[in-house]
């Protein structure tokens, strides 16, 4: 088997008593988009926090394309190449769209204050530089977007805000983008907008694979290669979303929590 662009093994993490992440086993591929799933409170999101280095884990380990990056500070694992999006938005709502994605780049600029103050027009110029690639980013993400990329992201709509967090991601130029229930207040037709973001930016991007929580089947149906499912913080199926949603213990985990439907 070719070797794993984000493994987890045996991640598991303890509040007290409980076990919210429960000797998961991850495999992500190069390219590859997996969805996880599962009922409320299974685990999912902690997980994501377990892999991005904001919490520690009780046992086992995380490891980019190879190498062992368990426990290591979340600015280091974002340098690493894992971004992510949360839940809820962490948008600057009284910056430009533009400037939303300049700050998500790991090294903005490389010039210090010494040379800013000494040559003005060398910060100046890369900080137009910077202010380009995030106007491709934001086209590689949207067009419609892009047109709207020197308004306040605080003007936008969840589904547009949404998929700025995304070109801002793209930023630090990652290997690896999580995103946390990213069709969430979306409607169909958003949610079909956001999954041809997320194909289009595939397309451009050789390698890039995405890791994404989600509770809207329908993405679920259309968009991974793949589906994981938690339940109780453990991974309870791994595989093709058809077969999985078959499986019993797929379905007794939904009813058993009488939210949502797989
Ligand atoms: N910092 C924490 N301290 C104590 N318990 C926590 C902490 N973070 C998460 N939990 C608990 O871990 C469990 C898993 O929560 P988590 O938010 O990961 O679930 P989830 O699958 O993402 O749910 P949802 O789909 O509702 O977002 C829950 O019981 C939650 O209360």
């Amino acid at each position: 088997m070719s070797e794993a662009l984000l493994e987890t093994r045996d991640l598991t993490i303890r509040f007290g008593g409980l076990t919210a992440v429960d000797g998961v086993d991850l495999r992500l591929a190069r390219s590859e988009i997996l969805c996880i799933i599962g009922p409320n409170g299974a685990g999912k999101s902690t997980l994501f926090n377990v892999i991005t280095g904001i919490y520690r884990p009780s046992k086992g380990t995380v490891a980019l394309e190879g190498r062992d990056i368990t426990g290591s500070p979340a600015h280091r694992i974002a340098a690493a190449g894992i971004t992510r999006t949360f839940q809820s938005s962490r948008l600057f709502n009284d910056l430009t769209l533009v400037d939303n994605v300049v700050i998500g780049m790991h090294c903005r600029t490389r010039t210090g204050v010494l040379t800013a103050l000494l040559r003005p027009g060398k910060a100046r110029a890369e900080l137009d530089e910077a202010a380009e690639r995030a106007g491709d980013l934001i086209r590689s993400i949207s067009p419609d977007l892009y047109e709207r990329r020197h308004a306040l992201a605080g003007t936008l709509p969840q589904a547009d805000r949404r998929r700025l967090e995304i070109a801002r991601a793209l930023a630090s130029d990652p290997k690896v983008i999580l995103l946390d229930e990213p069709s969430s207040g979306m409607d169909d037709r958003d949610t079909d907008a956001l999954m041809a973001s997320i194909r289009s930016v595939m397309a451009r991007r050789a390698g890039l694979s995405f890791l994404i929580i989600e509770h809207d089947m329908r993405l679920v149906r259309a968009l991974p290669d793949r589906v994981a499912v938690i339940d109780y913080g453990r991974k309870i199926a791994d595989g093709d979303f058809q077969e999985v949603r078959q499986l019993p213990r797929v379905q007794q985990a939904y009813l058993g929590h009488k939210a949502g439907h797989a």
